[in-house]
Formats: structure tokens, sequence, C-alpha cells
């Protein structure tokens, strides 16, 4: 197939949320002209966009972020990143990466698709998977499967956190290797027991229901929290303590554009990209700066914490 500059197509996942979006979904689609696939189970979104990327100017993810990370997966392994710009329609239960490029629901979705404007954004790559807003380590799969979608929509991926404390009564921690570079001077090594490491792109670790990271500084922001007892890290007020304003001993905050996490005695650990389960004894994670274009909402701003709300007037990268 010949690529079509005006060509743009919606990868739908009927399962995402509560799978009420789809028929809203599809008819949006057909009236601004999206060709419609819907997945079929896991990995198909990431074929599907393996194979259109390279032909089409957008490919729009419909569901939640494990949707969106399937297909940034198949645009980057289609080497399509370049020339096709990503679009989000939120159908998650979380939709968290959608909430944090400005998309405010399913209709101010296609009006951003249609022209919306397009930022370039930082993409996380790890050993073998591209990551869009976070990559967490020390999530169990079963703590993941065992969060409702109530907890996912109140906490976000804290959720997971909260779940993996209360399955065990007494958390073994993880004696793990931590190495941040990529930046000036040295890197920084951390070593130690560690319950979590959480890495985020487009998003940071805090209780505030928003919470966007800059996704255009080319830098990750890495939170290490060290061992500490599950009793004294269980509930939510104990949370609120620990990912609050106020900060806490047990957690170690750094900025990156690199780094490795290993476990020191040589076994697997498991890591959540997106939501989505990776197993690996090391990890290498590194951002590739700007390699994402994607139909950003109004309300999006390039930095959280500027005064201007990070505006970025005459900044000259978007496209
Ligand atoms: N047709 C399908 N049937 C069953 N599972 C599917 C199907 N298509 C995709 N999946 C699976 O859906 C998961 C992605 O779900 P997604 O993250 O988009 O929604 P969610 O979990 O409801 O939302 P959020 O991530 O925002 O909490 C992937 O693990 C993928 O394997």
């Amino acid at each position: 197939m010949a690529r079509d500059e005006n060509g743009r197509m919606l990868i739908c996942n009927p399962t995402s949320g509560s799978g009420n979006h789809v028929d809203r979904v599809v008819e949006l689609a057909g009236e601004y002209g999206l060709a419609v696939r819907r997945t079929e189970g896991e990995g198909h979104a990431r074929e599907l966009a393996r194979e259109a990327a390279p032909d089409v100017d957008l490919v729009a993810a419909a569901g939640g972020d494990g949707t969106i990370n399937e297909v940034v997966n198949g645009m980057a392994e289609a080497d399509a990143l370049e020339d096709t710009t990503l679009g989000v329609v939120p159908g998650g239960t979380g939709n968290n990466f959608a909430s944090n490029v400005g998309i405010e629901g399913v209709e101010d979705a296609f009006e951003v698709i249609d022209d919306g404007e397009r930022r370039d954004l930082d993409l996380g790559v790890t050993n073998e998977r591209a990551f869009v807003n976070s990559c967490v380590c020390g999530i169990t799969a079963e703590a993941s499967g065992a969060t409702s979608s109530e907890e996912k929509d109140r906490f976000g991926i804290l959720a997971y956190l909260l779940k993996g404390i209360e399955q065990v009564s007494e958390f073994d921690a993880l004696p793990l290797r931590v190495e941040l570079g990529g930046g000036e001077g040295q890197p920084v090594r951390w070593e130690g027991e560690a319950m979590f490491v959480l890495v985020g792109n487009c998003r940071r670790f805090t209780t505030a229901r928003r919470a966007q990271a800059n996704v255009e500084d080319g830098e990750f922001e890495v939170a290490i929290i060290e061992r500490a007892s599950a009793a004294d890290l269980a509930g939510e007020a104990a949370f609120g303590g620990l990912f609050g304003e106020d900060g806490n001993d047990a957690i170690v905050r750094r900025r990156a554009p690199s780094l490795s996490i290993e476990h020191r005695e040589g076994e697997t650990v498991e890591y959540s990209l997106d939501g989505e389960m990776l197993a690996a004894e090391a990890l290498e994670l590194r951002t590739h700066a700007g390699a994402l274009s994607v139909a950003v909402g109004d309300g999006y701003r390039p930095d959280p914490d500027a005064d201007d709300g990070g505006l970025g007037i005459g900044a000259g990268d978007a496209r």
C-alpha cells in the first residue's frame, strides 16, 4: 500500500474499561474518516499498529494505557515514529496518559485528532519494549491482576502498589542495584533493599489525581521506595504520607535520562510497563527525547511546574 499522507487509522480495544465506549468511538471514527480495526486479544493492537503505521499519517489508540502502549510499540517496530502521529481516545479505566496529554473525553479526542496541536514527546525505551507513562519495578503480576477497576480509577498506578503491599504480610524487599546516568557528571549508583522503583516518563508519582510530568525534557522522574515494613506503608493515609508533598525518608527521588535496574543476586524481577507486565533480571531504560509525535489537547502543558502553565509559546517544537 502506498503511503497515504491523510490516512488515519483507529485501533479500538473493545474490552478496555467497561467497554461502553465502543459504539460511540466507532460512530465518531466514521464521522472523522478514520478506518477502524478492533483488537481480538493480547498483542493484537501492536500487530495492527505495526502493519498500519508505515502507510498512514496517524494511528489512534482507543482504550486504556495498555492499548496505547501496544500501539506505540507497533509504531516503533515499524520504524514509523518519525512520520506517524499517535492519537489517543480514552476508553480505559484510568486513562492516565490521555489526561496527561490534555484529552478530556471521547468527543474531545476526535477533535484533537482532527486538528489538535502535534507535540514531540519523550518515549521511554527498555531492553525490548517502549513505554509512554511509567515503568514500575516490584509490582507482581498477581497484584496487577487483583487490582480492581475502581482502585485503578482512584489511584492510577499507585493502586497496584497498594495492592502489592496488601497481598503480603511482610513484604520481601528486592536487593537491587540502580544506576542513574546519561546526564552530565558521573553516574549515580544506589544499592539497597527496595520495595519499588518507579520510573515516570509522562507521569510522576504523587497522590495528586493529575500527576503529569514534563515529557519534553528528555528525563525520567525516578522514585526508589526503600525498604519499609508493610505495616508502615499499608493504608491510604500512609500512602498519602509517602507520596505527598512533604516528602518521606523512605523515598529517594532523582531525575535522569537513563538508568539501569538490576537484581543483585541475578533473580528475575517483574516490571509493569504502562500496566503491562515484563520480567527481567536487568533492565536498561532510556528516554528517546522527542521521539513520539502525539496529538495533544488544549489543556496539555509541556511543563506542569512552569508559572505560565508551561505554554511554551514560540518553542518551535510543535508539528
Ligand atoms: N479483544 C480483546 N479481548 C481481551 N483482551 C484484550 C483484547 N484486546 C486487547 N486486550 C488486552 O487488553 C489489555 C489492555 O487494556 P487497557 O489497558 O487498554 O484497558 P484497561 O486496563 O481497562 O485500562 P487502563 O490501562 O487505563 O487501566 C491488554 O493487556 C490486551 O492484551
